[in-house]
């Protein structure tokens, strides 16, 4: 693996909050699309990652490299801009508004006050609603379009929060458990569409369901008490003794198998 395959990476990155330790000498490479999944039981540090990786959180030591170029003091609307996009739950989208528009808005990096602005270029509007109208056939949304978001079921308004993060173009795409709370139909779209956008994207998500984990993910980095367990493809942490173990102690729930 080269530099240039490498997305996104991490070097001794660490968090505190105060005396306690959450994320110790992380060291991560997540290769330039693909999908990678970050395990681990409660408490492991995996939100504390993500935080870390999206300027939430600023590191107490590390750091962390976006393309090359070196983002660990960047602010998080800067690192935006620079490509790292987070899927945020449901309430990130504007209820009222139509499916369209929403992607629109999130396209032009826009809450709906600055997008009433006179000023906004006819070009840039274009451009908006071409990435919108790309973003919903990709995710199987242009169907209801016109609807305002709030009306779409549970697993469409899912999907949507993902396109709001694709429609940013961004080059690495983080989701927090994007299959959470949701019906095993919804399960199954979700999982086709997290694939499907490691085809062209580079996809990090943290997960709880071994199942979907086992199933879509290129490499698995599983975490415990703040630090890098074991890392490799699922085959590979499936069958490695020290997670076997962390199953076998309940740390980590879901089957492996
Ligand atoms: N703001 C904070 N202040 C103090 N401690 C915190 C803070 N946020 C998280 N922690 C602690 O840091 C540790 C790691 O938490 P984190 O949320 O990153 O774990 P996680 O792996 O995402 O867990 P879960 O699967 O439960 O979401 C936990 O012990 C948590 O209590």
């Amino acid at each position: 693996m080269t530099a240039s395959d490498i997305a996104l990476s991490t070097r001794g990155l660490g968090v505190t909050y105060g005396k306690f330790v959450a994320l110790a000498e992380m060291d991560l490479d997540i290769r330039r699309n693909s999908v990678h999944s970050i395990i681990g039981p409660n408490g492991a540090g995996k939100t504390t990652m993500f935080h870390a990786l999206t300027g939430r959180v600023m590191p107490s030591s590390g750091s962390i490299t976006l393309n090359g170029t070196d983002i660990t003091r960047t602010r998080d609307d800067e690192r935006v801009r620079h490509g790292i996009a987070r899927s945020f739950q449901v309430t990130s989208l504007f209820p009222t508004l139509e499916v369209a528009e929403n992607l629109r808005l999130a396209a032009q990096g826009k809450t709906p006050w600055q997008a009433l602005a006179p000023w906004r270029s006819a070009d840039a509007n274009r451009s908006a609603l071409a990435t919108a109208d790309q973003v919903m056939e990709r995710l199987g949304l242009t169907h209801v379009a016109r609807r305002p978001a709030g009306e779409l079921s549970h697993g469409q308004q899912r999907r949507l929060e993902v396109g709001m993060a694709m429609a940013s173009h961004p080059s690495v795409i983080l989701m927090d458990e994007p299959t959470s709370g949701m019906g095993v139909e919804d399960i199954e779209e979700m999982k086709a569409l997290i694939r499907d956008l490691g085809r062209d994207h580079t996809v990090l998500f943290i997960e709880h369901n071994m199942g979907i984990v086992m199933n879509i993910s290129d490499t698995i980095t599983v975490m415990r008490l703040g630090r890098k367990l074991v890392e490799g493809p699922p085959a590979v942490v499936r069958a490695d003794p020290e997670v076997q173990r962390a199953y076998l102690g309940n740390m980590i729930t879901g089957d492996i198998a």
